[in-house]
């Protein structure tokens, strides 16, 4: 196996790989050409993210700037909006539903390192997916770590740290991100506390 195949079936591997590095400048390249697109020019934003991702669906609107490792390990669905400073280490898949939204500066985390100086300095390193379900919000400064999915309908509250998974129907808050509670029919009459739609 290739140290690329190893990383994106979340075996451990070398990230020091010459494939590798080349893949991620071709991203750095990317992302830093996106970054310094006009706003305004969405036709030449589309096509850049359409031709760095794995796959995108016709609508999502990606705000500069941007990061990633390697997109092509980055699938959206249909009706995708991230906020300003989205970093994704996508060096295992990350899958993202339909009409998911993402608050400025989220940040996702598919690689880690050996807890142990000595494994981790041999350079080796681990990769493991993120899926977020349809219709997820994710408020800003949330950071999400190796391994988490996150079920539909669900809604991240700012400045959580996602360490294990978060089930679907859920508001879910803090470092380390618990459930607050569970989204009801209730919910649907507000926009914010008690102020109704
Ligand atoms: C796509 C975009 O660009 S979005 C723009 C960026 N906006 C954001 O990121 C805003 C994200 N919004 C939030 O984080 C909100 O606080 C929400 C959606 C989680 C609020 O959910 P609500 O159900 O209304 O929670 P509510 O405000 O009633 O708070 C309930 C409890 O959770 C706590 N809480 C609420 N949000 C958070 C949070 N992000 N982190 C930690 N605790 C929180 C409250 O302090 C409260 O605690 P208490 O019971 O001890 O008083």
């Amino acid at each position: 196996m290739t140290e690329k195949e190893k990383m994106i079936a979340g075996k451990p591997y070398f990230a020091s790989d010459r494939e590798l590095q080349k893949s991620r400048l071709e991203a750095q390249r990317s992302c830093h050409r996106y970054n310094q697109i006009d706003p305004k020019n969405y036709k030449e934003r589309k096509a850049l993210i359409r031709g760095l991702f794995a796959m995108t669906d016709t609508l999502f609107c990606v705000e500069q700037p941007f990061y990633c490792d390697y997109g092509f390990n980055i699938t959206i669905g249909n009706n995708f909006f991230s906020n300003y400073h989205l970093t994704i280490l996508d060096c295992a898949p990350v899958t993202i539903g339909e009409n998911v939204m993402f608050g400025p500066n989220v940040a996702i985390y598919t690689a880690g390192h050996p807890i142990h100086a000595e494994t981790r300095n041999t350079g080796l390193e681990y990769a493991l997916p993120v899926t977020i379900g349809n219709n997820v919000w994710i408020g800003g400064n949330t950071v999400i770590n190796p391994n988490v999915s996150i079920g539909e309908n669900t809604v991240i509250g700012s400045g959580s740290v996602v360490t294990k998974d978060i089930p679907s129907n859920v508001i879910a808050v803090g470092n380390p991100c618990k459930v607050l509670r569970e989204i009801t029919e209730e919910d649907k009459k507000y926009y914010f506390k008690n102020f109704t739609v």
